[in-house]
């Protein structure tokens, strides 16, 4: 399977970081490397959106975003894609469902920061989400507490995994779940867009802190 498809072999355990990357940051970065680490995982998907079905403002042009993400992310075990552009897809049970019949026995881990925990059960078949892949919640600033009581923690609370047996994510059959303390980068892509070092027309701009 070539472009713009990655190669992966049954049994791998790849993680998906879908995300707006509007423009991608040392945070999606920093929570890529710990994600490898704590849930053990053999490869990481950036998975650039091509736009959150939940956000009203439009992202800047794919291309630009792409660019700017694989500026950012450079790491043998990370690809950076625009898988959910060629499959046609936006909302994510969508996605894994195409990924899954795409890629028989390999195995996926959903990643998410701990603002798209809170948000979670807004998304469409979030339950069939969490029926069909392990979730991997990594700490956010400010979010960490908000992730913990919201609707999709409390539900599925049976079904979570310490952070201390992280590792065991990868493996676990669906639906697990595991939030990890991971140390925290408090940046944002709004924040970078708010100070004017992104243009969301051109994607060009200068995210230098
Ligand atoms: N600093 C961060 N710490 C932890 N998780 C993060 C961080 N930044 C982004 N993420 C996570 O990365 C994924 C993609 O995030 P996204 O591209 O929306 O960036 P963002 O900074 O959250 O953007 P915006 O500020 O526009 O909402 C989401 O799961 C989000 O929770
Ligand atoms: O499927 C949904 O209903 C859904 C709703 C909100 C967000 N998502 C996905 O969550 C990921 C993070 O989105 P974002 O815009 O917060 O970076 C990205 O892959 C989105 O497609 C998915």
């Amino acid at each position: 399977m070539g472009y713009p498809f990655p190669y992966a072999p049954p049994g791998q355990v790849i993680g998906l970081l879908g995300g707006s990357f509007d423009p991608a940051h040392e945070g999606h970065a920093h929570i890529t490397r710990e994600a490898i680490k704590r849930f053990g995982l053999d490869r990481v998907w950036w998975m650039v959106s091509p736009g959150n079905p939940l956000k009203t403002h439009g992202p800047a042009p794919m291309a630009s975003r792409l660019t700017r993400a694989r500026e950012v992310m450079q790491h043998p075990r990370v690809e950076v894609t625009d898988i959910e552009a060629h499959l046609g897809t936006r909302y994510t049970a969508q996605t894994l469902a195409a990924l899954r019949a795409r890629y028989p026995g390999v195995r996926f881990v959903w990643l998410m920061g701990a603002d798209n925990l809170a948000q979670f059960h807004l998304w469409q078949d979030w339950r069939q989400i969490m029926e069909t892949v392990p979730l991997g919640v990594l700490a956010r600033p400010g979010q960490r507490i908000s992730a913990r009581m919201s609707h999709a923690a409390t539900l599925y609370a049976p079904y979570r995994i310490s952070g201390r047996q992280s590792q065991l994510l990868g493996q676990a059959p669906a639906p697990a779940w595991c939030f990890v303390n991971v140390p925290m980068v408090d940046v944002s892509s709004s924040a970078i867009r708010a100070a004017g070092k992104w243009s969301a027309q051109s994607g060009r701009g200068d995210t230098r802190p």
